[in-house]
């Protein structure tokens, strides 16, 4: 039997960091894939969504400016929207391919071995690998599950991945869909609508069974983007529940209620399910090792280790947050502890997030609703785009900076939301400041380029320490600061006070 340091099963993004950051420690690790290296972070995912948003958000750039001149709108077909989503796919691919390859190189000192097939547990040491040649068993000092997640279904309805799809299918539709509803307005749901509505050859409806989309995030940034899937046709469905849903006629034809009890019949031409993901835990035999569950299904991880000391869980598979970076981290850190001997806990205060809307969102830390439900007493700071002297230039005005520090001397960051061009790659410095601890005051004094969408949070710190270039009682419908503390909102220009 072959026998290894580390085993990996489930080769996404964060199987895949294990392993590197296993054979970094030169130890003899075997990765176990049953479908397709990269996972969701590369398919029906990650890197397929977000090529689809690239481009939907080009054509959508494209028919802005050319409409206004009175031109025709701009099409693209679907056709060659596929193609370049296959075209990043495949570039991601044979990279990993060729990487890996040449990490099992067995001229060399191999450390790496790659098996493909349908992993499980025959003991807590032993793992089965079933393919369609056969089957094997090999042992490992240690484990690491990272075997993600795949998207919810609801109960009763059957996703045919053809005119009811989820993430899994909605990237093989053979054209535009002339009509599409979209159940669930959470990040994925709202992505599509996004990258739909962009293309502008399909009339998207969004059912949110809340009364704003994007439950998790704060009222500003659910109404910006909801706003912009409005103007973009987008028809949003708020408080509504999902009663009925069924292919009719090759059709889709759902029904909604309301907390008003009335009802709704629509009909459309397909539909995508995005209310959520569920881990990936059945036929691994779990339950024969003692590796136990939580109650929503997750592998219960205590800091990625598993009850079973030797037997890690990292990735979607364990819950945290949903995301690569996520993944990837937890990995890293799972086999550091195992291999390094660190002692320390993850700490996931600096996580950046971003979420692919119109515009783009970006996230670090806590926002005003999570501080507001511990109720940690806060400030809260925020510059409109429109003061930004790059957004001016880009002629892109729409969008905000808001910056959540503590409600003391220190004022301590504790988290930030970007909401606008470029908010992506604003949002970092933020998050490095928050990892090293470091007061508002450094990057009130750091040089800043010129023109740059960093300089509204540059902005924003120099109003929080009251020096900044533009005043807040001039410009007060695009500046903003004020304390949130025991739920009375005290504006800190003004003092004036409002209980929220
Ligand atoms: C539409 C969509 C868009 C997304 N966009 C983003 C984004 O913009 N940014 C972001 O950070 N995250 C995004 N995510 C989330 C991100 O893709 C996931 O969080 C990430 O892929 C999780 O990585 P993972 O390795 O834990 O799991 P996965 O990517 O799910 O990989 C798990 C792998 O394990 C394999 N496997 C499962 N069971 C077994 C078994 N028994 N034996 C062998 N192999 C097995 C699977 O085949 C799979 O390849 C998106 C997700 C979706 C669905
Ligand atoms: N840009 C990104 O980072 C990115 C992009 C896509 C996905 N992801 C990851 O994928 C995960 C899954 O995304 P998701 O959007 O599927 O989940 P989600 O949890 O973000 O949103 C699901 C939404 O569906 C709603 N919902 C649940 N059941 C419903 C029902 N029966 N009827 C109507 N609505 C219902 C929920 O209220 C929620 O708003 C996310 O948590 C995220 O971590 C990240």
């Amino acid at each position: 039997m072959d026998t290894f340091d580390l085993i990996i099963i489930g080769g996404g993004p964060s199987g895949y960091a294990a392993a590197m950051r296993g054979i970094d420690y030169g130890k003899r690790v075997c990765l176990i894939e049953r479908d397709k290296i990269g996972g969701a972070g590369v398919y029906d995912g990650a890197l397929s969504s977000k090529t689809l948003w690239e481009v939907a958000n080009r054509v959508a750039s494209i028919n802005d400016a050319i409409v206004q001149e009175g031109r025709d709108p701009y099409e693209i077909s679907w056709e060659s929207v596929q193609k370049t989503v296959n075209e990043a796919k495949l570039e991601r691919k044979l990279q990993y391919s060729m990487h890996l390859k040449l990490l099992q190189d067995t001229t060399t000192n191999q450390l790496l071995w790659v098996e493909r097939g349908q992993a499980s547990f025959v003991s807590a040491h032993e793992v089965k690998i079933v393919h369609e040649g056969g089957e094997k068993i090999i042992w490992g000092e240690h484990i690491i599950l990272a075997t993600g997640s795949r998207p919810r279904h609801l109960p009763h309805y059957e996703i045919d991945e053809r005119s009811i799809l989820t993430s899994d299918g909605i990237e093989h539709i053979e054209d535009y869909p002339e009509s599409l509803v979209i159940v669930g307005a959470g990040v994925i749901g709202c992505e599509y609508a996004t990258i739909f509505a962009n293309l502008g050859k399909t009339k998207v409806y969004l059912i949110d069974r809340q009364s704003r989309i994007l439950p998790g995030e704060d009222e500003d940034i659910s109404v910006l983007v909801a706003k912009n899937l409005e103007s973009r046709g987008v028809t949003i469905h708020h408080n509504a529940t999902l009663e009925r849903m069924e292919v009719v006629d090759g059709e889709v034809e759902y029904e909604l209620s309301y907390p008003d009890t009335t009802r709704q019949t629509i009909r459309v031409k397909k539909a995508l399910l995005s209310i959520g993901r569920v881990p990936n835990v059945e036929g691994l035999n779990l339950e024969a090792i003692g590796v136990t569950l939580t109650d929503r299904g997750l592998i219960e991880v205590d800091d990625t280790q598993t009850k079973i000391p030797h037997i890690y869980a990292v990735g979607d598979v364990s819950g945290g947050i949903s995301l690569v970076n996520m993944g990837e981290i937890e990995a890293r850190h799972a086999v550091e502890k195992i291999f390094g001997n660190i002692q320390n806990r993850l700490n996931i205060d600096n996580v950046c997030t971003i979420m692919f809307l119109q515009p783009e969102v970006a996230l670090v830390g806590m926002n005003e609703q999570q501080c507001v439900e511990k109720n940690i007493p806060i400030k809260v700071v925020k510059i409109d785009f429109s003061l930004i002297a790059r957004a001016i230039a880009m002629r892109k005005t729409q969008g905000f900076f808001k910056i959540i520090v503590t409600n003391d001397e220190e004022m301590r960051i504790l988290g930030m939301r970007a909401c606008g061009e470029h908010a992506s790659t604003a949002i970092q410095g933020v998050g490095l400041l928050i990892k090293m601890n470091q007061p508002i005051e450094v990057l009130s004094e750091l040089i800043h380029p010129h023109p740059s969408i960093v300089e509204g949070i540059q902005e924003c710190v120099r109003m929080l320490l009251n020096k900044s270039i533009f005043k807040s009682n001039v410009f007060r419908d695009k500046l903003a600061c004020y304390s949130l503390v025991d739920g009375v909102k005290t504006n800190l220009e003004t003092g004036i006070q409002c209980v929220i």
